[in-house]
């Protein structure tokens, strides 16, 4: 497969990889070569520190069909990943064309398990599956150059071919591997295209289906009536239920969340799905809310608890690995408002410091989703949200501190609406 077409983006040997040894660093970045070339000695020890010591191989998902790619990698990801043996060293490993959109492909970097049995039979069984490919790292004897077998089937499926690279340094992309991918599966930019996600899984899932029927029957309307509509935006636990709550009586107002009351009972099963599912389902949501409030805003202002920039920030900062420094710079055109989405008058971000929200989720001691668990746990992954949140644009967020009591947050809020709302 090396030097056949592996998919529309080119050949497999004119990819770069990224293997992420640790999120707080930049990742080793190396290309492919038909012949040996003299590497730095910091170079060379990073690939040691990559393929030295135990063997390693590295699995990739490598198909260009987004849907496919997500079940793909998710099935390697939840059912391949936790069989390996105790003590296996597993990493990220991203290849991709540099700068180019769509060109990601994700997999894994395994360390430690090639010795065993069980693996060599799952790995001959992968080699053979359509959309991912296997690869060994190995080091000539004599020579401190490494080589990557990459493992194919045969056109006729049966035998196994091997292409054979070096493995030469390459230099960092202008662009963190993770962000080529963003559009389109981390974040939609109109309501067809998070549509036809949904779509391609409506066989298997009755909640997919029933799903597309809702949103079906709600884009008819999607233009604000004559009343403000405000956004309340910010991390769990930084005061959006409790201040949407005062504010909707403050104003007089009508209170809506995204996602919508009537997706709850479908919540946790998307929240369970890969990536590309979880993503689709949070941005359909903010369609029906965005009926809701076309209707709604005809007769009172509204106060929507979360909306699309909850849905971009948690998107983008959970696809973007590593450090804050790899998410799309500030201007990028992946914080801009989807086209077609009813847009809000006023959004307004809550922020508290990691310790006052800690403090306000210990008290309230509520289960929370899978995400909210994980940003907890996750400082840095926090970190990104908030950044997400503060880069998006037209509507921008205007940061409200939410660390003073509820009722002088209310008071300075409404102040803001005030002054931006004329209200
Ligand atoms: N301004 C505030 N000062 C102190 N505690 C607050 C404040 N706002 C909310 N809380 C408390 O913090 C917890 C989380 O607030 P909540 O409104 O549920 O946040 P969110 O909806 O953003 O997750 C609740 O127990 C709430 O009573
Ligand atoms: N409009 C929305 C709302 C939530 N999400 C996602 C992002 C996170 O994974 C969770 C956070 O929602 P959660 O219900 O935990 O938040 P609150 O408890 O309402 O503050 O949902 C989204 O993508 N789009």
């Amino acid at each position: 497969m090396g030097t056949r077409v592996l998919s529309r983006l080119g050949p497999w040997c004119s990819r770069v990889f990224a293997v992420e040894c640790d999120p707080n660093s930049d990742p080793v970045y190396f290309s492919l070569s038909k012949k040996p070339q003299t590497a730095h000695c910091s170079e060379r020890q990073a690939f040691e520190n990559i393929f030295g010591g135990a063997k390693s191989y590295s699995l990739h998902v490598c198909t260009d069909e987004r849907f496919k790619r997500a079940m793909l990698y998710e099935e390697l990801k939840s059912k391949f990943i936790p069989t390996l043996p105790r003590g296996c060293r597993v990493l990220d490993v991203f290849s991709f064309i540099p700068d180019v959109k769509n060109s990601l492909f994700r997999g894994f970097l395994v360390k430690g398990a090639a010795d065993f049995p069980e693996t060599a039979s799952i790995l001959d069984e992968l080699v053979r599956r359509s959309g991912v490919s296997v690869c060994t790292y190995v080091q000539e004897e004599d020579s401190q150059q490494w080589w990557q077998h990459m493992r194919s089937k045969a056109e006729d499926g049966t035998e196994v071919t091997v292409d054979k690279y070096c493995v030469v340094p390459a230099e960092a992309p202008q662009h963190h591997p993770s962000t080529l991918n963003l559009i389109g599966n981390d974040v939609f930019y109109n309501v067809w295209d998070a549509y036809k996600v949904m779509e391609q899984c409506k066989e298997k899932m009755t909640e997919a289906y029933e799903l597309l029927e809702l949103v079906g029957q709600n884009l008819a309307q999607n233009k604000g009536g004559r009343f403000p509509i405000i956004a309340i935006e910010g991390l769990d636990g930084t005061g959006k239920t409790t201040l949407t709550r005062s504010l909707t009586a403050a104003l007089n107002a009508s209170l809506l969340r995204s996602p919508p009351e009537c997706l709850s009972p479908w919540r946790p099963r998307f929240d369970s799905e890969p990536a590309l599912l979880r993503r689709a389902f949070y941005a359909l949501g903010n369609y029906i809310t965005a009926s809701q409030i076309a209707t709604a805003s005809q007769h009172a202002p509204v106060i929507v608890d979360r909306y699309w920039h909850s849905t971009a920030a948690y998107g983008i900062a959970t696809a973007v690995s590593g450090r804050v420094e790899n998410l799309p710079s500030p201007g990028s055109e992946v914080y801009r408002w989807p086209g077609d989405l009813l847009r809000p008058d006023l959004v307004l971000l809550l922020t508290v410091n990691p310790e006052e929200r800690m403090r306000r989720l210990d008290l309230r001691g509520e289960e929370k989703t899978r995400e909210e668990a994980e940003l907890e746990a996750n400082q840095l992954f926090r970190t990104k949200v908030e950044q997400a949140y503060k880069r998006a644009e037209d509507p921008a967020c205007v940061v409200v501190d939410a660390s003073p009591p509820p009722d002088q947050v209310l008071q300075q809020v409404l102040l803001l609406i005030k002054d931006k709302c004329h209200l």
